[in-house]
């Protein structure tokens, strides 16, 4: 179900405290008697990308990651923000879509709650020797079912990076828990949001859904 504008505009609003910077999510259904308050990283401005920049950094400083991956696509602002927060200048983007110099790109199939079907990710072997035998930390914008970020470890250990951290702006209710196992122990987030159902007209959080 895909909401239009003009649906966004009505939709109620789910408040949540990321690190000391509240922000306002719309509860958008994506099925008749279910929904999640959408994050849109992208559209929160330049301020709240330096903020969980700056926040993540800090959680993520003591690691000591040589060099941050990011999974497209709100993955990309968040790598960005946090490398530059680190006081680092090269990351490693895992993209989603083949660009015309990934022909031979390392591969691992995903699927998503916020998009249709199946997806993949994708490493530049060229990116390779930035992460074997790195100390690599993992950031995305939202883990929600963890297939996502499954992917992406599992593809940062295939180019022999170490990974020592995965970072992530929110957590979405509990699915992620079990996807990530034992990786679970690796995750920094700054703020948990829960799914919702029906009740009435609107919508409130289903209560297993909070950590
Ligand atoms: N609540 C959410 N906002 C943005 N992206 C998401 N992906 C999964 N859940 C999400």
């Amino acid at each position: 179900m895909k909401p239009d504008k003009s649906e966004l505009a009505a939709h109620q609003l789910w408040t949540v405290d990321v690190a000391g910077y509240p922000v306002e999510l719309p509860i958008v259904p994506i099925k008749p008697d279910f929904a999640i308050s959408l994050m849109m990283v992208i559209d929160l401005g330049v301020r709240f990308g330096e903020h969980v920049g700056r926040e993540l950094a800090a959680r993520l400083a003591p690691l000591k990651p040589d060099i941050i991956v990011g999974a497209a696509t709100l993955g990309i602002p968040v790598a960005i923000e946090v490398t530059r927060a680190l006081g680092q200048d090269h990351y490693v983007i895992l993209q989603k879509s083949p660009k015309i110099h990934l022909a031979d790109a390392l591969e691992q199939r995903i699927s998503s709650i916020t998009s249709k079907g199946e997806q993949r990710l994708l490493l530049d072997r060229e990116a390779i020797p930035l992460l074997a035998g790195r100390r690599v930390v993992v950031v995305d914008d939202v883990v929600a079912s963890g297939s996502s970020l499954k992917g992406a470890l599992e593809l940062v250990r295939r180019a022999d990076g170490n990974v020592v951290g995965i970072g992530v702006i929110l957590t979405e209710a509990r699915d992620w828990q079990e996807a990530l196992g034992a990786d679970c122990a690796l995750l920094h987030s700054l703020a948990h949001i829960p799914q919702f159902t029906r009740h009435g007209a609107g919508w409130v959080p289903i209560p297993e859904t909070f950590l």
